[in-house]
């Protein structure tokens, strides 16, 4: 028997469940002025509390849509600010609200659900599975020069955090949108406002202009090392270009910053093309890939409609879901598009193993070869490789 209650939070109430989330990642409860700031990213009706009788946790959601391989752009929730207190923890709090949370997107028509895990095993239990990864790259600055065929592009304009804040979500609006990327609502970017303003060195944005107008921006500060206090990291919060020229742009800015030694992009696609600019590669350094977005597919049925497939024979999936059983079933994957279907399935996997799967990011031999997926039929595993493998790799850059 469950000895605590799930229900939606009012508005009057999100500060308290902002305070026991930050409480779970130890944190401190915002101040009144950072309330001011973080009350704007509840969206409302979207944070549930767990309470026995006092709130002992909670998550959130905030509406935005995914963009999939193909370019269609779906309905997604953004889950986030999920937490249990530490004497409640274990006794099955975020099941119940992961559980009831899933329902909810189900009932609206929602067709994905994202997080960023804090930590790699609890989500996968839920049907979410690890479906874009990032790479951080770093440049040594003083040695580091752009190859003298490297796109122009053209002029760039340093604004301020207040400036930046009006002119970046504008620009990122307009962008073209890889798999796995997402609209960025409102409520995000009052977040990345709370984290940028608490950020004790200035945040600067470099903004591109291309023929069109602003087509690109690099949001940055610059702080010391502590261990070598003379060493200057520029370190780079957002990056995004709308063109070739854009990002040539943009790095050809960061290289010339003054008193600056190392150049650290927290967030880029795997595939992205920062080397191939520079004279010798060996000045930048891949520092880390690491795991992004978890997707759920909520409505597997539209998910697997949404998205286009390369070309090969069509592949029966048997597809398992025990949290939404509707989801449940057989699905005739072809060039031409998904839909349910019966009959014997080639490959049987679960639902974490198909969000993985989904945007590109791992191909379903690797995932057989480890065992995540059955092989009924061996001609269906190339198949399957050739069907869902992308143009691009799947990256979100929206981190919340
Ligand atoms: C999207 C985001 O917001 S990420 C941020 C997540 N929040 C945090 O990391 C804050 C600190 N941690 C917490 O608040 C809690 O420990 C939570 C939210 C991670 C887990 O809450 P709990 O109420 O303890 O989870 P619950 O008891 O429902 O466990 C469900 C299952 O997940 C497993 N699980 C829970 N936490 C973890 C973990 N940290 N590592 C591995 N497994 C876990 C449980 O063992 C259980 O497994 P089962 O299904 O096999 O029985």
């Amino acid at each position: 028997m469950s000895e605590f209650e799930i229900r939606t939070l009012g508005v009057e109430e999100h500060r308290a469940a902002c305070d026991l989330f930050r409480e779970t990642v130890h944190f401190p409860p915002a101040d009144d002025a950072e309330w001011v700031l973080a009350a704007r990213y509840y969206q409302p009706g979207g944070t549930l509390g767990a309470f026995d009788p006092e709130l002992i946790g909670t998550a959130r959601f905030f509406d935005a849509e995914l963009t999939v391989p193909g370019g269609a752009r779906v309905p997604m929730a953004g889950v986030t600010s999920v937490g249990v207190r530490a004497d409640r923890t274990r006794r099955g709090v975020l099941r119940a609200l992961m559980t009831e949370q899933l329902e909810g997107f189900a009932a609206r028509g929602v067709v994905f659900a994202n997080l960023l895990a804090s930590e790699a095993p609890i989500y996968g239990r839920f049907g979410y599975g690890l479906a874009t990864r990032f790479r951080v790259y770093s440049v040594d600055r003083h040695r580091a020069r752009l190859r003298p065929d490297a796109p122009v592009g053209g002029a760039v304009e340093l604004l301020d955090l207040d400036r930046a804040l009006e002119v970046c979500p504008g620009v990122y609006a307009g962008l073209e949108h890889r798999p796995g990327m997402m609209t960025r609502p409102e409520v995000l970017w009052r977040l990345y406002e709370l984290q940028l303003r608490r950020h004790a060195s200035p945040v600067k944005a470099a903004v591109h202009h291309g023929p069109g107008g602003p087509d690109g921006f690099a949001l940055y500060h610059v702080d010391g090392l502590r261990a070598h206090p003379w060493t200057k990291n520029l370190q780079v919060v957002d990056l995004f270009a709308g063109s070739a020229a854009a990002y040539a742009g943009l790095w050809r800015f960061l290289l010339g910053v003054d008193l600056v030694d190392r150049i650290v992009v927290e967030s880029r696609p795997v595939d992205d093309p920062a080397e191939l600019l520079l004279a010798d590669h060996r000045r930048g350094n891949v520092e880390r890939i690491g795991d992004e977005h978890w997707i759920r597919l909520v409505d597997v049925p539209s998910a697997l409609r949404a998205r286009e497939y390369g070309h090969a024979d069509p592949v029966v999936l048997e597809v398992y879901d025990p949290l939404l059983p509707g989801n449940s079933g057989g699905y005739r994957v072809a060039p031409d598009g998904a839909e349910r279907a019966e009959g014997p399935a080639g490959l049987r996997l679960d639902v974490t193993t198909l969000a993985m799967v989904y945007l590109g990011t791992w191909r379903p031999s690797a995932l057989a070869a480890a065992g995540r997926i059955e092989v009924r039929d061996p001609a269906a595993l190339p198949a399957a490789d050739l069907l869902f493998g992308t143009r691009v790799a799947a990256w979100s850059g929206s981190h919340f």
